[in-house]
Parts: C-alpha cells; structure tokens; sequence
C-alpha cells in the first residue's frame, strides 16, 4: 500500500495563455508536490497582453463539478481565485459550506494585470458578507484591500489598519500584499495572524513585466503547504519565499505581463523524495 497522496483544490477561472488563474494554481500545487483539482467556474480567453472576454459557468455545472471532486478525492485545502459575478460567489460559498475541503484561502480576485475586471462589482459586497468570513487566509493585494475596507491604503500603518479590519470581516489570517506598493526596492506584504500576532515578509523588488499570476501562485503555495499539514504561519513564509523565487528566476513567454517561472527551486529546500 502506498501512502494516500496529498490532494488539494483550486476553485477559479482558467487563462488561456497559461499564466494566472487556474493554470497557475495546477502548476504551483505540482511544483510544491501537492495533487491539484480544480473546479472551474469561469473560462477567460486571455494572454499576457489582457484579458479578451471571459464566460462564468453555470450554477449547476459548478455544482456537479464540486460533487464529483467531492465524491472521490480527499481535498485537505481549498482556494478561491477568480469569481466573476454574484451567482458564481454564491454557487461557490454554498458549496464550501456543503463539503469537508479543509483550511480556506480566498485570494479576492478583482481585475487583472491589464486592467480587465475579473469580479463585477455588485459581488464584491456577497465576496465581503459571504465569502471573507470562511476564509481561513486572505490574501488581498493593495487596491484589494483598499476597495475591501474602504480605506485608502498607502503606508505600511495603512496596511496594518486595514488587515485589522478584514479580521473584523471575518477572515480568520490576513496576508496585505505589497506587490503594488510604491517602494523601488522591496516588496513588503503584511501578515494579521488570528492570534494577534503579525510579521512583514519582504522580498527585493524585481524589476520586471513578468508578473501575471503572481497572487494565484502566491495563495496556491499556500493552499499546498496547509494541505500538507503546515501551520498558517508557515504556508505563508513558504509561499513568499516560493512566489519570490518564481519571478526573480523569470522565464521568457509572450509579450506583455509574462507568467512566473514555476519550475523555479526555493534556495536552500531539499526537494528530493517529496512524494
Ligand atoms: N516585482 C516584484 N518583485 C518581487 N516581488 C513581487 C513583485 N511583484 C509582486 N511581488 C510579490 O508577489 C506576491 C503577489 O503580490 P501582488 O501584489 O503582485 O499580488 P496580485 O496583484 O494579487 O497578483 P496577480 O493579480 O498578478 O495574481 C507578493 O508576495 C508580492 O510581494
Ligand atoms: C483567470 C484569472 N485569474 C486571476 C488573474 C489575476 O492575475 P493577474 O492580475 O496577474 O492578471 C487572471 N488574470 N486571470
């Protein structure tokens, strides 16, 4: 007999160029040697230049796609990316409810690198009331957090207030991305964890265009690491450290925001016999 293997699952939608969304969950999840399902729950016709048009899936589809996930497999960890509309979040929310999927990662997808809205904005009120308060970590960029909180983001002080308020919400750990901060030479996101205590991680600012996808390999990696067991605290450490390694060790593809280097090695981790 051979040991069950670690299985977790991303509910987003999909990126024809390969770069973000569900594409980038899969290949983060296979880097960190996790097994990944996905439910799909809209398809976008994108690349690294934007986002052409995008279709959100129907309820039923979406529930028969959790059922048959649900069925089988044993998910130890779940995240959410790109939710589209107000049917969609709620399809999804009903559905977290329904199933054992383990510890919750909501990355609060709301428009895309290029400018393209992935989360219409009446559903970012459901995502506040119905989705935030099931999250286990949140993981919002800044003008996530801004448009979450109401508030205007613009210091490190500004960032730590409004991690406190996205607790108020719900989410039980914060993680404040600072990937569009306005600092030259680092990257700092900050880390509300439900006990109080809290923690900045940060990372020398790559000057680069390749970016695309760097909040679903962000909250993936963390998705894998708690479905093998790792405390909140560590997940996020090790999603840093691995998100930071996907774009300092860059690979070429397309001509606009390019994807992350997902066969990208964490300085210093072992990774043999992972499985
Ligand atoms: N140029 C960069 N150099 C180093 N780290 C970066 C850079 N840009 C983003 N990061 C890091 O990547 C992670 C994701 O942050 P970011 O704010 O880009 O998320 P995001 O906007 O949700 O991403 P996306 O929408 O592309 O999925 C954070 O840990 C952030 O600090
Ligand atoms: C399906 C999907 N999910 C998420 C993103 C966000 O990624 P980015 O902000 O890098 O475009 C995206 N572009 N597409």
């Amino acid at each position: 007999m051979i040991n069950e293997t670690i299985q977790a699952l991303t509910i987003a939608g999909t990126d024809s160029g390969g770069g973000a969304g569900v594409m980038a969950d899969i290949k983060t999840m296979q880097a960190r040697y996790v097994f990944s399902a996905a439910v799909v729950v809209a398809v976008t016709a994108q690349n690294t230049i934007g986002v052409a048009d995008f279709m959100a899936m129907p309820k039923q589809l979406i529930d028969e796609q959790f059922k048959a996930v649900a069925d089988d497999l044993k998910i130890r960890a779940a995240k959410t990316g790109m939710l589209a509309d107000v049917p969609t979040v709620k399809a999804v929310v009903e559905n977290i409810k329904q199933y054992d999927l383990g510890p919750l990662t909501v990355d609060p997808v709301m428009i895309a690198k290029g400018g393209a809205r992935l989360l219409s904005e009446d559903a970012i009120q459901t995502v506040k009331q119905e989705l935030l308060p099931l999250a286990t970590v949140l993981t919002p960029n800044l003008p996530e957090a801004a448009e979450l909180t109401g508030m205007t983001i613009q210091s490190a002080d500004d960032m730590l207030v409004a991690s406190k308020q996205l607790q108020v919400l719900g989410a039980k750990n914060v993680l404040v991305k600072g990937g569009h901060g306005s600092s030259n030479n680092e990257s700092a996101d900050f880390v509300l964890l439900e006990d109080g205590n809290s923690f900045w991680l940060t990372s020398p600012r790559v000057e680069t265009n390749r970016t695309h996808g760097t909040g679903d390999t962000l909250s993936s990696c963390i998705t894998a690491e708690l479905a093998k067991g790792q405390s909140v605290e560590e997940a996020i450490r090790i999603g840093k450290q691995y998100v930071s390694a996907t774009i300092s060790q860059g690979i070429q593809v397309g001509h606009g925001h390019g994807p992350l280097n997902h066969w990208a090695r964490v300085e210093g981790e072992n990774n043999d016999n992972k499985i």
